[in-house]
């Protein structure tokens, strides 16, 4: 089996949380250290890794990113190599990202390119964010690239497919977490409580009508409620409620309006429902914009690839705190295909790992052509 096939099914059964992946670090730390060259230097950042190769004639740092951390996602793939992790998983392929870019960092070891390429394995894409505040720490700093790649499987494209877009290739994000606090008691005198059940489920209805009603609709947004707790038992009124979500936007204006909007609504419902209600707008990340000429150079390259089929795609409402990067330093992201009939963070997505070599391979002969 492909030595990196191998890895990916290694790092799959240990997929870890953000800020949390201690023994994926440990895993990569040993794997680059057996690399053994005199070219690497390396430094870890929290539960990240950075790893420079040092070109043969440099007149730049060309920065390749992968996130490391898994979901708290119950695995359902049926796979021989399930996570070990009991309630955690791989299940947005960020094992396949890290095995790529160990193939790739393993090719630019054993053939030098002339420019520098720094490896970036980052912690906690899926939250709170590493991006950032890697991106201010003094390891990056000093090592800080001229240009960045990264890129995020995509199971609904082909083996061999890759999508891009110059601009926006993702949205504005920013979490959402709200406690609605009212009083309980007996589910049968109503008049006698505070039902946090009834407000927060008006308030889940009534938050998409910004959508339809608040947002430019040439402008596009999302708010998806993803988990909603509360109450003990049927009859008794719960005095407590919270739900979690997350929201999307094209523009950095629209997540704007979003939370204003959310702030005024909440308002509205602690006067209209006499209840007290909490706000945290958790992490929030900016879109990722590809670099217009970088993304141009990187598709050229890819539709004159022998077994790629490069395509330009839509922008997509899926965020990336890569979209720091992008802001901060020229650069792209591309979709890779792999083929799976389940989706991103479903508890069977199941890449096919005929990917990994071939974008090994690919990747490989794209950084010794980048100019
Ligand atoms: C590629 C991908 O799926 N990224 C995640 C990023 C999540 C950011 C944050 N935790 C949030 O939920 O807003 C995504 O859900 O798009």
């Amino acid at each position: 089996m492909n030595k990196f096939i191998e890895i990916r099914r290694d790092l799959h059964q240990i997929p870890e949380i953000g800020f949390h992946e201690v023994k994926t670090q440990a895993y990569l730390l040993n794997y680059i250290n057996s690399l053994d060259s005199d070219r690497i230097e390396i430094k870890t950042w929290r539960t990240g890794v950075l790893v420079k190769v040092n070109g043969k004639n440099p007149t730049k740092t060309v920065g390749y990113r992968t996130d490391i951390d898994g979901l708290p996602v119950n695995e359902e793939t049926n796979l021989p190599f399930p996570s070990k992790h009991d309630g955690m998983m791989h299940a947005c392929g960020h094992d396949v990202h890290m095995s790529i870019t160990l193939g790739l960092l393993t090719n630019i070891v054993n053939e030098p390119i002339a420019d520098n390429v720094l490896f970036i394995f980052q912690p906690a894409e899926e939250g709170p964010g590493g991006a950032k505040p890697l991106m201010v720490s003094m390891e990056f700093q000093e090592w800080k690239p001229d240009v960045i790649y990264a890129l995020h499987i995509a199971p609904e494209y082909k083996v061999g497919t890759i999508a891009t877009k110059p601009g926006l290739l993702f949205a504005h994000t920013s979490e959402l977490f709200i406690d609605f606090y009212g009083t309980s008691g007996h589910a049968a005198f109503p008049h006698l409580t505070n039902d946090m059940i009834v407000a927060s489920s008006h308030f889940i209805t009534q938050i998409q009508s910004i959508i339809s009603r608040n947002v430019n609709p040439l402008d596009s947004a999302v708010i998806t409620i993803g988990k909603i707790n509360g109450g003990t038992v049927q009859n008794v009124i719960a005095d407590h409620v919270r739900i979690e979500g997350t929201m999307r936007s094209l523009s950095a204006e629209s997540m704007n309006k979003l939370k204003e909007r959310i702030l005024s609504m909440i308002n509205g419902f602690q006067e209209s429902f006499q209840c007290k209600i909490k706000v945290d707008f958790g992490c929030n990340y900016y879109g990722v914009i590809n670099n217009e000429t970088i993304t141009n150079d990187f598709l050229t390259f890819a539709k004159n690839y022998n077994g790629i089929e490069a395509i330009e795609c839509d922008v997509a409402m899926t965020g990336e705190d890569f979209g720091f990067m992008t802001k901060d330093i020229p650069g792209m992201m591309f979709w890779l295909g792999v083929d799976s009939p389940f989706g991103l963070h479903h508890q069977k997505l199941n890449p096919n790992e005929q990917a990994i070599p071939l974008t090994i391979e690919f990747l490989t002969n794209f950084f010794k052509n980048i100019k």
